[in-house]
């Protein structure tokens, strides 16, 4: 089978950028700090940008987040991300924020994706729910989280756009699911134990078994709720090689997206028509 699309005809250069935050209890400030960057990242030429996962909240109180949990389509939240996009023009990856659902004490873990008209675009909820459990630390998210169950991808002028949400990164059948996507968005808030092992090597494998670009917006550094997280933002390309990355601090990492040298490398070694199932 041929890859269905090709993007090869696209001559202008389009950059991809994630955004690095140490997000607090304090959502507004997390909002306020969220669109400083996204704009910082607009203003530099980024057509698509993504937040981190949790991007307006980490706190140690689950009634925080049932408070900030909106319904889709409504609130201040997804207000301020649809405008924001429409202001600025860009695809915008909203990280994850949590929606409300059918269990009275239970979020979803969602990400939304605004066009830049300002429209919602996709909704994609994490399937996978984060369980660990070392030294004093340990997450449960499905005590407090409803898992979602379909994988999500979008298109672009510059390519198809898969979607998942950190701990998702374990799971290579999923990203099988997405059928062939151009760039995988990952927003994510690892720890630090399990970033320093996996997190390079998990992003960089899936680059290379699906031959895309990986953009990781990650949070970083020390939060109210406790938890550390490892930082190390990254873009990564088609071939496994990593083209930015941003070790600590709030801020943004960036990179072209090159549809020859995609192209290129999906010809040279065409592995995914190799599959045999
Ligand atoms: O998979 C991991 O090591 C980290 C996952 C995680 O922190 C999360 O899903 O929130």
């Amino acid at each position: 089978m041929m890859h269905p699309r090709s993007f090869s005809h696209l001559d202008a250069a389009v950059t991809l950028t994630a955004v690095q935050m140490n997000t607090s209890d304090d959502w507004q400030g997390n909002l306020a700090t969220a669109e400083k960057l996204i704009t910082q990242a607009a203003e530099a030429g980024a057509q698509l940008v993504a937040l981190p996962e949790f991007f307006p909240l980490l706190s140690k109180k689950l009634e925080d987040r049932l408070a900030l949990a909106e319904e889709e389509g409504q609130g201040p939240l997804q207000e301020a991300l649809s405008a924001l996009a429409a202001r600025l023009g860009i695809w915008l990856v909203a990280g994850s924020l949590p929606l409300k659902t059918y269990v009275e004490d239970k979020t979803t873990n969602t990400c939304l994706v605004y066009g830049p008209d300002g429209r919602q675009v996709v909704r994609y909820d994490k399937i996978h729910l984060f369980g660990f459990r070392k030294g004093d630390e340990s997450y449960n998210e499905s005590a407090t989280f409803v898992p979602g169950d379909q994988p999500v991808t979008f298109d672009t002028p510059f390519g198809r756009v898969g979607l998942a949400i950190c701990y998702d990164l374990r799971f290579p059948e999923l990203f099988r699911a997405l059928h062939q996507v151009d760039v995988l968005v990952v927003p994510s808030a690892f720890t630090v134990p399990t970033g320093q092992a996996h997190w390079e090597l998990l992003l960089r494998a899936r680059a290379v078994e699906n031959q895309c670009y990986v953009l990781a917006p990650a949070q970083v550094g020390s939060h109210a709720d406790g938890r550390k997280t490892w930082g190390h933002s990254l873009l990564i390309d088609p071939w496994g090689e990593v083209m930015s990355c941003l070790p600590e601090g709030e801020g943004l990492v960036s990179g072209e997206l090159n549809a020859q040298r995609l192209a290129e490398i999906r010809r040279q070694l065409p592995a995914l028509n190799h599959r045999r199932l």
